[in-house]
């Protein structure tokens, strides 16, 4: 069909035709149309457009459509006697089964007129009068004078105008939905009450209270928009179901942060800071892997962050602290260099919080709402951000980009592919599919922005998911920006698009945000240090307990292993060239991935290991030993990793956690010290062996590697070695791994000391054993000549 729900349009089908026309509470307007024909094609923005329009009518008179060419429609329209379209028929509140409804005659695609049209309709309701409905017949002074006895309001609102004049009426239904407001219409005719006000302009509106005391209600135009909009925003005037707006001192004891106030005139940087966090940290972080159409809308929403001024290169479209906009610039230009089809987070990730520690270059961690805090902690915030860095990408494109759709494109993809919010997702989809082509200059993308953002603030007003105390508006309002408002010769409202656009240019600019709440760049970067250290000490500790692990299981496993066979030499030597060949991304894959290689992308993931990526090539340039300095920390794989074996925990002590670390780099030591001294003994080659591996890692800039913190590292070292000397050390390490194992069987549990203890016992006994032995010989021996001396 040619409509949505998202439309404010009721969709009516074959099912619910009779519950929703039939004995309704509120009138209902009809449009009977067939999605093949051109006129109800070009006639539907007018009717999602009038829906917007009298959207706060909604429990009075409601819109409704059906597609008559639909099939399973076919019996409405046959019902209901149409037989050209579009038609529009009205239904009145309360109506009978049988009732065909009211046809408009010869409508225009005007929203005002057609307005106008369910405004007369309305009025010739007979009884009952649909309940919600206020009256819309003129008032009297007599009926303002007892006015406060018979209804609960604070404010009573009298519009001046003439027969002609619609505004009273619409004005009145424009507040059906706000308690303690009552508009009334009352006639240029109605002399008591004019002369009583002194009213002297029609329209014009008046504020009357309880006690006869009135005031004139000061707007910029006087017209229906600029009434509605200041009715609304009276003091005690709120949406129906909607708490009371509180002073922002009472909003601090809502939200967990406390209350930061700020100017709503203004754009923060704090809000883009946060934005960018929740985005690259939470929302995509929500992905284990990037590929197709993803990949492509990473690679689009960061370039266009991290995008740059021909003239002024350090001016990126994110109008961020140098810090932030050196690491997009980082991850931007890594991300345009990964040249295969996927990307895992994991990868990014690391990109992400600079492991590769770059001076000057992070992302603050966490959020701190300024502009977009909420009155609860549930209300604003990340969407609130999404739509400010998206309206600031527009307005810095504009002076410095060339392409009208590209900060668009990228926020539709953006959207589309990560967005949380999946209806929104698909509402905004709608949007951009229906008219973002129509984008063909820079200030038309902003003012596209601007109009798609105040259609969706329309669609939730009054929603659940609105903040009571920032009620969605059409924006700017007229007291943000006056000029940006107007109304035709018709009364009807309309924007000045010249005078939006310079507002939003300059309401957005880079210049103009503030950089109130933000957190200094040299404590952030205190912090970034902090937390790699810290991890760095979480990883050895989690290797160590793994590798303690793994030495129990194999332990289990093959008590007394000894040489392996060929064949499971081979079967070693062919994973360990596959991992060898694997690229970063690979490494970094998650369990979720290796499923998936298993349930068939494994072909994929071979195709790609056969082209190395732009990581992996020095690597292999390098050899080996650097191979394995450069991998990541896996725990999916249980891989070994050099580089993180050589943290250089000494420095870390003295910086940051001394007695955590003081603590693990004695357990260290000591089992490095004993390890060590078991190497030592150990004949020549294989302490040639560490030497030479050790060279290699030197030579990429590491420190050898510990044994002592890596038993079955062995296992590789020696097969290296067998692989470079050709033999000459067959005999000697059969000898020496039967050796080490047996004696790593015999050790496990016990220190040192324990063994050389045990040893020293054992002699100590045999000695005694000997004494023994050798004292009760020569006691028989002394004995014997006796016994034989007659
Ligand atoms: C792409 C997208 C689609 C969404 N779709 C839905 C949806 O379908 N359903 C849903 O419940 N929520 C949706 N949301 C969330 C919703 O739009 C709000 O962002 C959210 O409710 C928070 O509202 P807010 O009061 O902070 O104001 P927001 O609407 O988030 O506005 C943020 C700030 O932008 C400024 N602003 C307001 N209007 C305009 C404008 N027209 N032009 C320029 N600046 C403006 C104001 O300063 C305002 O405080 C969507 C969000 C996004 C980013």
């Amino acid at each position: 069909g040619l409509y949505t729900a998202s439309d404010q349009i009721v969709l009516l089908t074959q099912e619910n035709v009779e519950s929703i026309l039939i004995n309704s509470t509120a009138a209902m307007i009809v449009e009977f149309y067939a999605s093949w024909c051109g006129h109800c094609v070009a006639f539907s923005p007018t009717y999602k457009a009038l829906a917007r329009d009298i959207k706060e009518w909604k429990p009075a008179v409601d819109l409704a459509a059906v597609d008559c060419a639909d099939q399973e429609n076919r019996e409405v329209c046959k019902t209901y006697k149409v037989r050209g379209y579009p038609t529009i028929k009205f239904f009145h509140a309360y109506s009978k089964p049988d009732y065909e409804g009211l046809p408009f005659r010869e409508f225009s695609r005007n929203v005002q007129d057609l307005r106008h049209k369910i405004l007369d309709k309305l009025e010739t309701h007979g009884e009952p009068w649909p309940p919600a409905c206020p009256p819309l017949e003129p008032t009297s002074q007599m009926e303002v004078d007892v006015f406060f006895e018979t209804n609960d309001v604070k404010h009573l609102a009298l519009i001046f105008e003439d027969a002609t004049s619609y505004v009273g009426r619409e004005v009145t239904l424009d507040l059906l939905q706000f308690d303690s407001i009552a508009v009334r219409r009352v006639l240029n005719t109605e002399e008591s009450l004019v002369t009583k006000l002194g009213v002297t302009e029609f329209p014009s509106c008046y504020l009357y209270y309880p006690g006869g005391n009135f005031t004139r209600l000061r707007v910029d135009i006087e017209a229906r928009a600029f009434y509605s909009y200041a009715l609304q925003r009276l003091p005690g005037v709120v949406r129906s179901g909607k708490p009371p707006p509180v002073s922002t001192e009472l909003l601090k004891n809502n939200t967990e942060d406390p209350w930061r106030p700020f100017d709503k005139f203004r754009v923060y940087m704090a809000d883009l800071e946060s934005t960018l966090h929740y985005s690259l940290r939470v929302e995509l972080g929500a992905q284990s892997v990037f590929q197709g159409r993803a990949l492509t809308s990473l690679k689009a929403y960061i370039s266009v962050l991290a995008k740059v001024h021909l003239a002024e290169l350090s001016d990126t479209y994110f109008p961020g602290r140098p810090i932030v906009t050196n690491l997009l610039k980082d991850l931007n230009s890594w991300l345009q260099k990964q040249t295969g089809d996927r990307i895992s987070y994991e990868a990014f990730k690391e990109k992400l919080e600079n492991d590769a520690q770059s001076p000057n270059s992070t992302l603050p961690d966490g959020v701190r709402w300024v502009g977009c805090q909420g009155s609860q902690p549930h209300f604003r915030r990340y969407p609130c951000g999404v739509w400010t860095l998206f309206h600031v990408l527009t307005v810095q494109a504009n002076s410095k980009g060339s392409d009208p759709q590209e900060v668009l494109r990228a926020m539709r993809s953006y959207v589309h592919n990560f967005f949380g919010c999946r209806e929104c997702a698909g509402h905004f989809e709608n949007m951009a599919a229906e008219t973002l082509e129509q984008v063909t200059s820079l200030p038309t993308a902003v003012l596209w922005l601007w109009s798609r953002h105040n259609v969706v603030n329309n669609r939730l007003a009054g929603a659940l998911s609105e903040d009571p105390q920032f009620p969605k508006i059409q924006w700017p309002p007229p007291d943000m920006c006056s000029a940006c408002h107007a109304v035709k010769d018709n009364g009807e409202h309309t924007w000045n698009l010249t005078e939006v656009l310079k507002f939003l240019l300059t309401y957005f600019s880079s210049d103009r945000i503030l950089t109130d709440y933000l957190e200094s760049e040299s404590q952030i970067l205190e912090k970034q240090r902090e937390k790699h250290a810290s991890q760095q000490v979480v990883h050895i500790a989690e290797r160590h307990a793994e590798r303690r692990a793994r030495e129990a299981l194999d332990f289990r496993k093959h008590p007394l292993e000894t040489e392996p066979t060929e064949q499971e030499e081979e079967e070693e030597k062919g994973g360990e060239v596959e991992e060898e060949e694997e690229g970063p991304q690979d490494e970094t894959a998650t369990e979720e991935e290796e499923e998936d290689e298993e349930d068939g992308l494994a072909g994929d993931m071979v195709g790609r290991s056969s082209e190395p990526t732009p990581w992996a090539k020095p690597e292999m340039e390098l050899g080996r030993g650097r191979q394995q300095a450069r991998r990541r920390p896996s725990f999916v794989r249980m891989r070994r990793d050099p580089q993180e074996d050589i943290v250089d925990l000494d420095s870390f002590v003295n910086q940051h956690y001394k007695a955590k670390a003081l603590q693990m780099a004695t357990s260290t030591r000591v089992k490095r010290r004993s390890l060590q001294r078991k190497e030592e003994q150990e004949p020549g080659p294989v302490f040639g062996l560490g030497m030479e591996l050790g060279a290699g890692l030197g030579m990429v800039g590491l420190e050898p590697v510990d044994a002592g913190f890596d038993l079955d590292f062995a296992r590789p070292r020696k097969r290296l070695q067998k692989r470079d000397v050709a033999g000459q050390y067959f005999g000697q390490e059969a000898e020496l791994r039967h050796k080490g194992r047996l004696m790593s069987v015999l050790t496990i549990g016990f220190s040192k000391v324990d063994i050389s203890l045990c040893v020293f016992l054992y002699f100590l006994s045999s000695l005694c054993l000997l004494v023994m032995y050798l004292f009760f010989k020569n006691r028989l021996r002394r004995r014997r000549p006796k016994i034989s001396v007659p």
